[in-house]
């Protein structure tokens, strides 16, 4: 009998404990959604009852968004929802000193690569932002772009020699990934790559791990994402000890390789972050007319504490692992989509002949990819549909009063924005699921609405992504060394009317079962 009276207690108190912590909510005044059982929202998540991560936080925001912001809990974690471009405007750029982190847990001790520019938090972020922000200047990747277009040459010939060899259907993902590959490993580690002719090349096999849908790593982001002070306490290491082991050994080849020879110059992404652990600051070339791009005015604060060799590595496996796989997803959903608009592909072809034509060159250079404005408003209406990072981050660092609201959120408190949701909205973009470049043709952000901030593939404010451009060079180079010489046709003729299904295993938005792309010789 006691002990039926032990079991009724403890399950009281269970029942009162749960009720007490998921009125969080509304002891703010905040609209929630009512949660599930212990889990929250994580048991949709968990059970992998989701479509995928964007569509997921998609239907929260097409059911929610006129209450402009919405509770919900990842167990017992509260997190805030903000769906109204005004308040988005506000968190990003306006009030960005109350909201600079993502709250991502970064422990060197477990993992040495884990302290990079993503998951760093306050004073630390921003010091090597600002330390980091010369990387990827337009005089830097200019300096870059002869490997750059290397590799687009590399790619261009692999392409020819399959086709001869009667090969023409390619899995243009994965084409592209080892195109991206083979950049960022040359631009960040200075080791000249062909993942294009070598499949079997171990910078590809490392980034097909670092992006495996292993259920194992898949459960450690979510927890990472979702309840980040957990992984801390249970010292979670997220990095897989192989991947790990790979990245530390090549930093320390490379970085003892070059300060034993000091007349080695090259001008890529490892140099200056050379430059950061043996002086704590980049120089400014002075053929550069970089002055314009950075607030040099920064550094005068700046203190010039030298990087570690983890902090070089951390950086280093960083700019690959956000490097390769954005760029390639954006550059193959982009060739999806002008697979299935044959006009708009003939127009982008059209406009990179002209642009050769009045170049008289056959090579595609720095200059002439700027010329390419056609073929960058397809890439700007791609991730509008396919925001590729569908979800942004940021932790409240300090208590926070909405304006013209009576919403208060406590410092700690973890945010989502739902881009996928945002880019997909008929208020902003008319027939959201039209492929239609001509959004962008005399704006920005693609639509006639200029209030707040609705249109965020590369994020915004002073924690957007640092590698903006290069990701947008990536793209177009490899995109019009492509279509310069092919003409693209869906294999599945069934994906002309209907919409891939994505895969519900990763965080970024990729195609469940890979995109099969018919190359076709140009005249
Ligand atoms: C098309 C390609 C790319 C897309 C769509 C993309 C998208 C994004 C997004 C959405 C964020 C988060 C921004 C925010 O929270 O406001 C981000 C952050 C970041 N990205 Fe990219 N990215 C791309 C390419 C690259 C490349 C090529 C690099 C480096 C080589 C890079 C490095 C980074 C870094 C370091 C951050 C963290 C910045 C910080 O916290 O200060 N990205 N990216």
């Amino acid at each position: 009998m006691s002990f039926l009276i032990f079991i009724v207690l403890i399950a009281t108190a269970i029942y009162f404990i749960n009720q007490y912590l998921f009125s969080y909510w509304s002891r703010q005044g905040i609209p929630f959604k009512k949660p599930v059982f212990l889990l929250g929202e994580l048991s949709a998540i968990l059970s992998r009852n989701v479509p995928s991560l964007g569509e997921f936080f998609e239907n929260f925001y097409k059911n929610y968004k006129q209450s402009r912001i919405l509770g919900i809990y990842f167990s017992y974690r509260p997190t805030l929802m903000v769906c109204d471009p005004i308040l988005i405007q506000e968190i990003m750029i306006k009030d960005f000193g109350s909201f600079h982190d993502r709250g991502i847990p970064a422990d060197e001790e477990i993992d040495p690569l884990s302290a990079h520019l993503f998951s760093l938090s306050g004073q630390r972020w921003r010091d090597l932002r600002v330390k980091l922000s010369p990387t990827f200047t337009s005089g830097k990747l200019k300096g870059m772009y002869p490997t750059i277009f290397n590799c687009a040459q590399t790619m261009q010939k692999y392409l020819e020699k399959e086709m001869k060899n009667g090969t023409d259907n390619f899995d243009t993902h994965d084409l592209l990934a080892r195109f991206t590959t083979s950049i960022i490993s040359s631009v960040a580690f200075g080791i000249e790559n062909d993942c294009i002719n070598d499949r079997e090349n171990i910078f590809r096999k490392m980034g097909l791990k670092i992006f495996d849908n292993d259920y194992k790593l898949m459960i450690k982001n979510i927890l990472a994402t979702f309840l980040p002070k957990l992984t801390t306490k249970l010292r979670m290491k997220r990095v897989v000890q192989e991947v790990e082991d790979f990245f530390l050994s090549v930093v320390r080849q490379t970085i003892e390789h070059r300060d034993s020879n000091e007349s080695y110059q090259r001008k890529d992404f490892m140099q200056l972050l050379i430059q950061l652990k043996n002086q704590g600051f980049i120089s400014v070339d002075k053929d550069e007319n970089d002055e314009d791009e950075v607030n040099f005015d920064d550094f005068k604060s700046l203190d010039t504490k030298k990087l570690t060799f983890n902090q070089v590595a951390a950086q280093t496996f960083l700019f690959f692992v956000a490097g390769f796989e954005t760029s390639s997803s954006t550059s193959n959903l982009c060739l999806f989509e002008l697979s299935r608009n044959p006009k708009i592909q003939q127009k982008v072809q059209e406009e990179i002949d002209q642009v050769m034509k009045d170049a008289d060159s056959t090579d595609i250079t720095y200059d002439m990819l700027q010329k390419l404005k056609y073929l960058e408003m397809c890439i700007d209406e791609t991730l509008r549909k396919f925001p590729i990072v569908p979800l942004l981050v940021r932790e409240c660092t300090k208590n926070h009063t909405f304006s013209g609201t009576e919403f208060t959120i406590e410092k700690g408190t973890q945010i989502f924005i739902p881009c996928q949701g945002l880019h997909r909205d008929p208020d902003f973009y008319a027939n959201p699921m039209e492929f239609d470049p001509e959004r962008f043709r005399d704006s920005p952000n693609g639509s006639k609405n200029t209030r707040g901030l609705f249109y965020l593939p590369f994020g915004d404010g002073p924690r957007n992504c640092i590698g903006l451009r290069m990701g947008k060079l990536q793209t177009k180079i490899g995109l019009a060394t492509i279509l310069s010489k092919f003409s693209c046709k869906l294999v599945d003729e069934s994906l002309m009317h209907k919409e891939f299904e994505a895969d519900p295993s990763q965080f970024i938005i990729k195609p469940k079962v890979p995109i099969v792309i018919k190359f076709m010789n140009r005249k």
